[in-house]
């Protein structure tokens, strides 16, 4: 398939045989995917977005949990172009969405400005996130984008939740597919906590409870 698959329980790692902050030692059950993995699989996934889009590009980050696969493959993707000689601008753009509490979703809420929304207007988009879970807020977020007339939108997420809660949506570039478990960490939160943590992580009933609201 498209994507590197970890949905299978043998793949997560021993939380013994990488380093976790002390502060979050007994709040994640095992590793899913460490950091040096998430930096090589941005690496192809660059590749693939620049062969796709030579042209004037303008990269979105979706606020918060999307801005550290944002800020690499954005570094990736750079790196790219200039080595293609391309003297193309890219112009990134940064939309607050937000929709979790502890783990579940409630309504999508979106924060964009108008003055912003012009910078959409005609322009091929490419919407950065951190993980497609029910694919509420994807859906919300290219409908309301829609409207604004760009000229093409490519999304791309770094993981892609196998959960029979998933609408269905599947974004044009995806980095792995994970179980159906809440998964922390690379700026993925849960309540605003383990956006500090660099590897991807599953969430402890620990730790759950420690920072439920
Ligand atoms: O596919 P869905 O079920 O909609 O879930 C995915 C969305 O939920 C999370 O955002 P969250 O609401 O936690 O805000 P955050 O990005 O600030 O953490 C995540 O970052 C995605 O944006
Ligand atoms: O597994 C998850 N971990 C963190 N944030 C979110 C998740 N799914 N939807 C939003
Ligand atoms: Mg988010
Ligand atoms: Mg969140």
């Amino acid at each position: 398939s498209d994507w590197i698959d970890v949905t299978t329980e043998k793949n997560h790692y021993s939380l013994n045989h990488f380093v976790i902050p002390s502060h979050y030692e007994r709040d994640v059950s095992s590793i899913l995917i460490p950091h040096g993995v998430i930096m090589d699989r941005i690496q192809k996934l660059a590749r693939l977005i620049v062969d796709d889009s030579q042209g004037p590009l303008v990269v979105c980050c979706i606020l918060k949990g999307g801005h550290q696969y944002f800020a690499d493959l954005v570094n990736e993707i750079k790196k790219l172009r200039r080595n293609n000689g391309s003297s193309v601008p890219l112009s990134l753009e940064f939309i607050r969405v937000k929709s979790y509490t502890n783990d579940t979703s409630g309504g999508v809420n979106i924060s964009l400005t108008d003055e912003q929304l012009k910078e959409f207007e005609g322009k091929n988009l490419l919407i950065v996130e951190d993980i497609i879970d029910t694919g509420a807020t994807m859906v919300h977020l290219l409908n309301r984008l829609e409207t604004y007339n760009p000229k093409s939108v490519k999304v791309t997420s770094l993981l892609l939740k196998k959960t029979p809660k998933s609408n269905g949506y599947i974004p044009h570039y995806v980095g792995f597919a994970i179980p159906d478990a809440f998964v922390v960490g690379y700026a993925l939160d849960y309540n605003e906590y383990f956006r500090d943590l660099d590897h991807i992580c599953v969430i402890s009933d620990e730790g759950k409870a420690k920072y439920a609201v």
